[in-house]
């Protein structure tokens, strides 16, 4: 073993994840990739010490996730005082079953030979088919109280770990009454079985919910001390006020961008809309990919409704354009119709921020592009003219520019107010540009997908100057309840 030579390996190379099928004699491959994150398991390096050629190989069957992990390697470093070479099973065994830690012929005759694959049908319920590109692929959803759904996800969940950053495997051993507060969604696709024996179902992903009381008050009503009889009937979880949260969501690599994850996210939509004890869907700890997922399918729900209401900024609210006095506060109710906008919020069941967000983005799309930064619009010039531009598409873009203003100061009031004033225009102006700039990737990603609204806006040009300070009180009554209910690192 010669001095000095690198006896280290970077684990997310050296695990390969890999999908397998009956075939004629043996389990062939069906897909491979590796993970993105090895930290949970290796440590923060992601590095392995002391082998090389190195492959850890982590086997599910496609119908049942029926797993295996085998390990080779070229050369192990024999142990020198306290430096040995990483123990890879003690290392991996909290994040695998144990039944994957059978030897490989065993393993693959399991999988060659399951007499249940034939009749298997994913656990739960049927509750979405479609197709992608002539292939066909169905949604089951199912308590996570059913064995058979406890059963895949426990076999699923090393996946957590090595595809969701700061993703933590469920409990599965929790309680009955908890355990039926999760619902898990699985996309699978279904194929044509490989051998007569084999099964019809090949994994795609899978997403996990559960129910998240809500506290509702109903403020019309004052509060009474009330005298009831012991013991109080019993509450089903399931028939309390909840919003839904997303809590994982997965799609396998070797299925991404064809349109599963949309399918997924909107059947988990529809499954809250079907339920009226569910008050809104939320997400917790969403990331970029899944950030931009979400708005493209809530953008593609919600704006059929915005046509619908003729919703749009008022260019000249409350007839400010006119009067000769410049607003000192965001005049909100005046700009858009906030009672619909509530309205469709409440029955879509879409989280505040979501909502606000959504709404933001479809405002900007009905400003021109001309009359956008994106297209390049005069901005010095706007902000000299202010409301009292000429054009009434710069005046909603200096009306937009201004209501996201508004929602970024009340989000961030806390930090934002202990800059000066200066600092603090800056800050907003930097931020609200992000916020736009992010829009227009949506906007841009999702042009000539959508149908072509009836009445687009019009292009026209502008002109004027001006000066005022940064109006940042807001004159709506707004409703509180659950604005910040979701972690989204997403101003
Ligand atoms: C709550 C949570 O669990 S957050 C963690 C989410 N999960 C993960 O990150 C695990 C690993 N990644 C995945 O499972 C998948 O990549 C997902 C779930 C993020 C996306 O699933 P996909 O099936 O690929 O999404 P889908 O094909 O429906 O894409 C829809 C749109 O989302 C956006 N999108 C999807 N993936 C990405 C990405 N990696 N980066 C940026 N945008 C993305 C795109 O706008 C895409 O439309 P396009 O392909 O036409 O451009």
């Amino acid at each position: 073993m010669a001095v000095g030579e690198d006896w280290s390996c970077d684990a997310n190379d050296a695990l390969h994840i890999t999908v397998v099928q009956p075939g004629d004699t043996k389990p062939k491959t069906l897909s491979t990739f590796h993970p993105q994150f090895t930290y949970p398991i290796f440590g923060d390096d992601e590095q392995i010490f002391g082998y090389k050629g190195l492959v850890i190989r982590l086997r599910f069957a496609a119908h049942d996730l029926r797993p295996h992990v085998h390990i080779s390697y070229d050369d192990r470093f024999k142990a020198v005082d306290d430096t040995a070479a990483t123990d890879l099973l003690g290392t991996l065994k909290p994040f695998i079953p144990e039944e994957a830690l059978i030897n490989l012929p065993e393993y693959e005759k399991n999988v060659q030979e399951d007499p249940g694959a034939k009749d298997f049908s994913p656990p739960g319920k049927l509750v979405y088919s479609y197709d992608v590109n002539e292939r066909n692929y169905e949604i089951w959803a199912g308590s996570l109280a059913n064995p058979a759904v406890q059963k895949i996800l426990d076999r699923a969940q090393v996946l957590v770990s090595l595809f969701i950053e700061a993703g933590t495997p469920l409990d599965t051993d929790d309680p009955e009454w908890s355990l039926e507060r999760w619902t898990v969604f699985f996309v699978y696709e279904k194929v044509k079985p490989t051998t007569p024996t084999a099964s019809s179902y090949s994994i795609v992903g899978y997403a996990t919910t559960y129910r998240y009381w809500m506290y509702q008050r109903d403020r019309s009503e004052t509060p009474v001390v009330k005298d009831v009889a012991f013991p109080l009937p019993e509450l089903k979880i399931s028939e309390l006020p909840a919003r839904l949260r997303i809590a994982q969501f997965l799609i396998l690599p070797s299925h991404h961008r064809s349109g599963h994850g949309t399918h997924l996210y909107t059947t988990i939509h529809a499954f809250c809309l079907a339920d009226p004890t569910i008050t809104e869907l939320t997400v917790e700890d969403p990331n970029e990919a899944f950030d931009a997922l979400r708005d493209s399918a809530d953008f593609c729900l919600l704006r059929p409704e915005f046509l619908k209401h003729n919703v749009n900024l008022n260019p000249d609210p409350n007839g400010i354009y006119s009067g000769k006095k410049r607003p000192t506060v965001v005049p909100t109710n005046a700009l858009i119709p906030t009672q619909t906008l509530r309205e469709v919020r409440t029955a879509f069941k879409i989280e505040a921020t979501q909502f606000a967000h959504i709404l933001e983005m479809y405002l900007l799309s009905q400003i021109p592009k001309s009359h956008r930064l994106a297209g390049g619009t005069n901005l010095a010039r706007l902000l000299i003219k202010k409301s009292k531009a000429d054009n009434p598409d710069d005046r909603r873009y200096y009306w937009w520019r201004m209501l996201t203003k508004q929602r970024l100061y009340k989000k961030h009031r806390e930090l934002l107010d202990e800059l000066d004033l200066t600092d603090r225009v800056e800050k907003l102006d930097d931020t609200v540009r992000n916020v736009e700039e992010g829009y227009e990737i949506t906007l841009g990603a999702l042009e000539g997908r959508l149908p072509e609204p009836e009445d687009e806006p019009t292009e026209a040009s502008s002109s004027g100057r001006g000066k005022r300070k940064l109006a940042v009180s807001d004159d709506e009554d707004e409703e509180e309840n659950g604005a910040e209910a979701a972690k989204r690192p997403k101003v």
